[in-house]
């Protein structure tokens, strides 16, 4: 069991500067596959909405509870990317998010670094807003992983 000094919240509520830098709630502009994005929290709350659905631009723009809230009107049925969907909880899914996760970080010099600092920290997403949905666009558990595997390759990078 890690204690607590062995781990980084990276949630928007963390104690630590880095993970609130490195949360999906955080305003980070990042281009993804050809679209600005605010935020990953604004990708993950607008592609519940179809393209051309204003809510879905909304989102987009957005970062923190106002991506979050914008999410909410969503039946969370399917994401909706790139011309087709996916079933809503499915790993491709995930898998979309989760290349986003990785692209912000990757665009941004300084989120590398930040990254690249937590070295030897097991990386959690703890959100303090109750538990985390069943069925959810980012679960706790892809999130750090990605986190973790894309700090694994820049710290090998750098060596
Ligand atoms: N309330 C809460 N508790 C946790 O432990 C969590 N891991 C999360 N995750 C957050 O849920 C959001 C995605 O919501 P949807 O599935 O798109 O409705 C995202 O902000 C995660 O950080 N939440």
């Amino acid at each position: 069991m890690p204690t607590p000094d062995s781990c980084l919240n990276v949630a928007y509520t963390s104690t630590d500067w880095r993970g609130v830098a490195l949360s999906n709630f955080s305003l980070s502009p990042f281009l993804f596959e050809g679209v600005l994005l605010a935020s990953v929290e604004g990708f993950i709350q607008g592609l519940k909405f179809p393209e051309g659905d204003a809510r879905r631009e909304q989102a987009f723009q957005s970062s923190a509870w106002e991506a979050k809230q914008a999410g909410e009107q969503a039946d969370k049925t399917a994401a909706y990317w790139a011309g087709k969907h996916m079933p809503f909880g499915s790993p491709e899914h995930h898998q979309l998010v989760g290349r986003a996760v990785r692209t912000r970080i990757e665009q941004s010099p300084g989120l590398r670094q930040v990254l690249i600092s937590t070295k030897g920290l097991v990386l959690k997403h703890e959100t303090g807003h109750g538990p985390e949905p069943v069925v959810t666009s980012l679960p706790a558990t892809i999130f750090c992983k990605v986190l973790t595997d894309l700090r694994d390759e820049l710290i090998a990078h750098v060596k």
